[in-house]
């Protein structure tokens, strides 16, 4: 008599792959309520986010060069209901794409992974920036674009995040571990858990980089 096997079912991970992403635009079009960490499994692989938001007006140029220098992939976001923001993106992706600049991407044509993200879509009355404006833009700089609200979905922002991924992915452009970035993971470590993993707490606060620049070496 045989006894049948019992039913294992194996998931077998690759190795995690951490994407650090940078989350930039103008003041209180709501970057500080996208997530801070997020572990996603992604194709069979584990994949951890590291996100870092940048303050808006307080920053100084030098500030967010910096972290433009650290990230991945970037999400530049304006506010559905606030112009100026909307203006402010393009000068961001010329930024990102300038401090980028790599003879490593294939020729003139790649650029770094960058989406632009429309928030707050919820608030239909106050829209200043219509849909096909986000798609305009879209289409000149030749970057994806999502509009999405941070405070009705956790599914949005979390798509913005797997689309990064997905493009750097193909073009098989993950640095693992320059000093420099293991430097500042050591830094994403001592951040306070609250809002760490796959949940989203979109109440929390701003983290406070302040003391970014301390962290990467000369
Ligand atoms: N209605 C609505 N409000 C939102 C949304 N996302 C953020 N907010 C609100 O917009 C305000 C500004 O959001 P923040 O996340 O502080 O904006 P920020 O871009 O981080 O601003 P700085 O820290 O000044 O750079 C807050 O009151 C948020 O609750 C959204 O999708 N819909």
């Amino acid at each position: 008599m045989s006894f049948p096997r019992p039913l294992r079912r194996s998931v077998s991970l690759s190795p995690a792959r951490t994407l650090r992403l940078v989350v930039l635009g103008q003041s209180a079009v709501g970057k500080t309520e996208m997530i801070y960490r997020h572990v996603a499994v992604i194709d069979g692989e584990m994949v951890h986010f590291e996100i870092l938001d940048t303050a808006g007006q307080e920053e100084d140029s030098l500030q967010i060069e910096e972290k433009i220098k650290w990230g991945d992939g970037f999400a530049v976001v304006y506010s559905v209901t606030d112009r100026c923001s909307f203006d402010e993106v393009m000068r961001l992706c010329f930024l990102i794409n300038h401090l980028h600049a790599s003879p490593k991407r294939s020729g003139a044509a790649e650029q770094p992974p960058v989406v632009i993200v429309g928030n707050k879509k919820d608030l239909q009355f106050d829209r200043m920036v219509s849909t096909e404006d986000g798609e305009n833009l879209s289409k000149a700089l030749k970057i994806p674009f999502y509009e999405i609200s941070t405070r009705d979905s956790y599914e949005e922002p979390v798509a913005v995040f797997g689309s990064l991924y997905q493009e750097l992915l193909r073009q098989g452009h993950f640095s693992p571990g320059s000093f420099k970035r293991r430097t500042v993971s050591k830094l994403m470590e001592k951040i306070p858990k609250m809002q760490a993993s796959s949940t989203l707490n979109s109440t929390g606060r701003s983290l406070s980089f302040n003391s970014f620049r301390d962290y990467i070496p000369e």
